[in-house]
């Protein structure tokens, strides 16, 4: 049979890469992208990043043991081909799916993965520790950090930058630089880059400089300080990655990161020089398919596609709740000029995009800077703007501090749209946002909103525009109806509303798109005689207090269904508030359990939570029967 990836198929470990020739590693590379292609247009996945650094991967575990040697891939997405190459291959069936191989690296997957990432930025960090750590134990490895342009723009980063130059530890930072965030990358940093990129002789004047002064042979010492500090001045007009250089890092490059050899032969170097190094690759985002090389940003990630057109094989009419919340702000804008909207690094995830075109002056895009974001929106509240930070629920985790000390403690009327909260699916553990209520409820000032549908989402934001605090918005991934010839009464602060009120068994209080579910509950058990009531509390704070205490005491049991973690969730809040208004009734709390959830479909996900319609149906149809069951099996 004729082998579908001649050079690919003799690859089982990084070993046996290093048995092949130059030009057979060229034919490796291209059929690993053919493999990438084929692979994730079925799975789905990261793509344009990872056809991005083929030769940067396979030049990596050229010189590197990565048994031994720590290379560790910033946010991971880009790791595909590592993982290929460490044996992984034929778990690609299964990438990003219930019990299948991560998108991420993952150290219980593999000895070739020595530090998990996902969210950006890490990587540098995360380096500095293991090597503080290889030379207390006094062993000899190396440590790597590969790190995108992108990742760079994250605090994280800069700070490591500055802690790893002063450490004068042996370690290697990779910079692969492509110009791309998942959309354009943004800021100084990344103009200083594209400055190095463009003018690659001056790599040669530092090199020639270095020669000249390598090669006067009797130098005085007077003469030679002399020329080292021309040498310095100079520096500062001529030589690439001076930048990192002030800061402490041995610069090397830039290095065209699709010329394999000339990777090799800069990564070998670097192993000589000792203390921290940069090593600055070019690359170019997507490259070997053409259609991701155009558009680089629509190829980040990507759902099952197919390969001729790159369209997408499943396509929905219905908008995005992104898009729905990005519309709506187009929407308010025209009317509001205050209202200005900010994104770390994710216009078109979060659905500002078609805003930023708009209305490209009240459009920040600030990189992969979330808690900047919060403390930036901060600063435009105080001047009197209306700043809405759409960001991921995972993603806003980093900035809880900013939240409280820069704009709950000031009471600033900042709106964050919380994007993706709830199970996310295939990017798993990392990704998921299940813990926005309870790390936000706690927040004094804060008011915090969950959105049932696209409808709610238009009028909480429409709340938001004229609220005077600060207010957060939360709403999953995934598409939602927006049925236009619906208005809904504007929002009242704290005002939750009845959605079906069929019987005085169950209270059924439901946070967001669990209200879907709550709805079939309630007809569900209807026809089997038990009669519930659902509310959409609308506001996880303040709650509404007035109704629920109301059909609390009026229904014989309170259930609470949130897709965030149950420790300090909505339900946690309503059981304590029942309690402190006496009301002692049973009250059961659908959520998340105390675990990281995996990745995987998230209806599958949900199931396995018990947080589905089945698995909660057949527990409150339980809570009413058993008595009776129990009661007639008596009687029997
Ligand atoms: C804290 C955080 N914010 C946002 C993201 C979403 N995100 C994932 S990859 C990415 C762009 C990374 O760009 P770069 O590091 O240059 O990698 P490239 O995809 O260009 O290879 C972003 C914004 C994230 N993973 N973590
Ligand atoms: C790696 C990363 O953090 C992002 O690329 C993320 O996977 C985007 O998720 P969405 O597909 O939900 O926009
Ligand atoms: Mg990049």
């Amino acid at each position: 049979m004729r082998k579908v990836y001649r050079y690919l198929e003799q690859i089982n470990s990084p070993e046996d890469l290093k048995k092949l020739k130059e030009n057979e590693v060229r034919l490796l590379a291209h059929d690993i992208r053919k493999f990438l292609v084929q692979s994730v247009s079925k799975t789905g996945g990261h793509l344009a990043s990872n056809l991005g650094v083929v030769e940067l991967t396979l030049a990596l575990h050229t010189i590197y043991d990565t048994l031994k040697d720590k290379i560790i891939w910033d946010v991971g997405h880009q790791a595909y081909v590592h993982k290929i190459l460490t044996g992984r291959r034929e778990q690609f069936k299964t990438l990003r799916q219930y019990k299948g191989l991560s998108g991420f690296p993952k150290r219980h997957e593999s000895s070739h993965d020595h530090f998990d990432t996902g969210h950006s930025s890490t990587s540098i960090s995360a380096a500095l520790g293991l090597a503080s750590a290889r030379d207390l134990k006094k062993e000899k490895h190396e440590v790597v950090a590969v790190i995108g342009d992108g990742a760079l723009t994250g605090g994280m980063a800069f700070e490591a930058l500055n802690h790893g130059g002063q450490s004068k530890k042996n370690i290697t930072v990779v910079l692969n630089d492509n110009e791309m965030s998942i959309s354009q990358n943004v800021g100084g940093l990344s103009n200083y880059l594209s400055k190095i990129r463009t003018a690659p002789i001056y790599a040669k004047v530092k090199d020639d400089l270095e020669l000249l002064l390598g090669n006067i042979p009797a130098i005085g010492k007077s003469v030679k300080k002399t020329a080292e500090k021309a040498k310095d001045s100079i520096k500062y007009f001529f030589v690439p990655g001076i930048l990192f250089e002030e800061l402490g890092f041995t610069y090397i490059g830039p290095i065209d990161g699709h010329d394999y050899n000339a990777l090799c032969t800069a990564i070998k170097n670097s192993k000589n020089i000792k203390g921290p190094k940069l090593i600055h690759v070019i690359t170019k985002k997507g490259k070997g398919y053409k259609l991701a090389e155009k558009s680089p940003a629509e190829f980040h990630g990507v759902s099952p596609f197919k390969i001729e057109t790159g369209k997408p094989i499943s396509l929905t009419k219905n908008l995005s709740f992104s898009e729905v919340a990005g519309n709506t702000l187009i929407e308010a804008a025209k009317t509001n000029p205050r209202i200005v909207t900010i994104t770390a690094a994710m216009p078109s995830g979060t659905g500002l995009a078609d805003f930023a075109e708009q209305f490209p002056e009240r459009f920040f895009d600030v990189g992969i800077a979330e808690q900047h974001a919060v403390t930036f929106a901060a600063g435009m509240a105080a001047e009197g703007y209306k700043p809405f930070f759409a960001v991921y629920s995972t993603f806003l985790q980093r900035a809880f501090d900013q939240v409280i000390h820069d704009v709950c403690i000031q009471n600033l009327p900042v709106t964050f749209l919380i994007d993706r909260a709830g199970l996310v699916g295939n990017d798993g553990e990392t990704h998921h946002g299940v813990f926005d209520i309870s790390f936000l409820s706690c927040i004094p000032n804060l008011t915090i909103l969950a959105a049932k549908d696209g409808n709610e989402l238009q009028a909480m934001i429409q709340f938001a525009e004229k609220h005077e605090g600060p207010v957060a918005i939360r709403y999953p991934r995934g598409t939602t109806a927006l049925d236009k010839e619906k208005s809904i009464l504007p929002i009242q602060l704290g005002k939750g509303e009845v959605i079906c009120d069929w019987g005085k068994d169950a209270l059924i209080l439901t946070v967001g798109n669990m209200n879907e579910i709550g709805v079939a509950l309630c007809q569900q058990l209807n026809n089997k005689g038990i009669g519930a009531t659902v509310i959409n509390p609308r506001f996880i704070k303040p709650i509404d207090q007035h109704l629920i205490l109301q059909h609390a005491k009026s229904h014989k049991r309170i259930y609470v269904l949130e897709d965030n973690a149950k420790i300090g969730g909505f339900g946690e809040q309503i059981r304590s508030f029942l309690n402190e208004y006496e009301v002692y009734k049973p009250v059961k709390l659908f959520a998340l359990p105390d675990a990281f959830i995996e990745q995987g479909n998230v209806a599958l996900l949900y199931k396995d939570c018990k947080l589905n319609q089945e698995e909660i149906f057949t527990e409150i149809y339980q809570d009413f029967t058993k008595g009776i069951i129990g009661k007639l099996a008596i009687t029997r």
